[in-house]
């Protein structure tokens, strides 16, 4: 697939004609990174904004005592790495290839020129971090306000709505994430994930197949954790 087609998969460019799709395609270079590398670190200078061609992402954030926070899962189609680009700032996160990922890079003097030039790409952008501010008003909420289990359940349910894939048994998350992992998403302990995981697998609301979390009864594991 051509960058172009891939850029007009993006929300942020999807406003963009095709002869905009391709002068930008010509400015993106491509990046390789394998699993497990660091894209770049907290802190560091932002000097391009990075697409996903093939891979998974992870945004996080971790302690000086080594204790992690996984802010987003990001993968194919999706954009990070805007925020220095715009306020000038240092990088807010961390950012990790969970995967071998295939990235593209566009330089923050070409990002800025579209968003000068095309309002409908900073609408969207706008629109975009609309959402981030939310997602990020929500973590707060829930770790301010909800339990272990409630945490868990939320970004259950908010995976099977954004990764989620039907499968014979019911909803499938389709990142194979860790328990660890699992953990670091919900802010809480890896023990409380594996307690609780273990306890809706006996109420018959979730199962594994092959490493994926399956959710059974979407409806009834909200209400539970209501
Ligand atoms: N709370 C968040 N949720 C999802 N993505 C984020 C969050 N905070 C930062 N990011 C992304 O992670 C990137 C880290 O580098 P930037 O600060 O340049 O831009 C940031 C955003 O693209």
């Amino acid at each position: 697939m051509s960058y172009a087609q891939l850029l007009a998969e993006i929300p942020m460019f999807e406003s963009l004609g095709r002869e905009d799709l391709e002068n930008m395609s010509s400015l993106l270079q491509p990046r390789r990174f394998a699993r497990g590398e660091v894209i770049f670190h907290r802190g560091d200078v932002g000097t391009a904004l990075f697409i996903i061609r093939r891979g998974q992402v992870a945004i996080r954030l971790s302690s000086s005592e080594g204790r992690e926070i996984t802010l987003a899962l990001l993968d194919r189609g999706d954009a990070f790495g805007e925020l220095s680009l715009l306020d000038g700032e240092v990088r807010s996160t961390d950012a990790m290839a969970r995967e071998e990922a295939h990235l593209l890079t566009l330089q923050r003097e070409d990002f800025r020129r579209y968003l000068e030039t095309r309002p409908q790409v900073s609408l969207a952008l706008l629109a975009n971090m609309s959402r981030l501010v939310r997602r990020t008003t929500q973590l707060v909420y829930d770790s301010a306000f909800l339990d272990a289990r409630s945490r868990l359940v939320r970004v259950l349910l908010e995976l099977a709505k954004t990764q989620g894939k039907p499968s014979p048994e019911g909803l499938a998350i389709t990142p194979k994430l860790t328990q660890s992992e699992l953990a670091n998403l919900c802010g809480v302990t890896r023990e409380s994930v594996n307690k609780w995981l273990r306890y809706y697998v006996r109420e018959g609301m979730l199962s594994f197949e092959g490493g994926q979390i399956v959710l059974i009864q979407p409806e009834r594991l909200g209400q539970d954790a209501e």
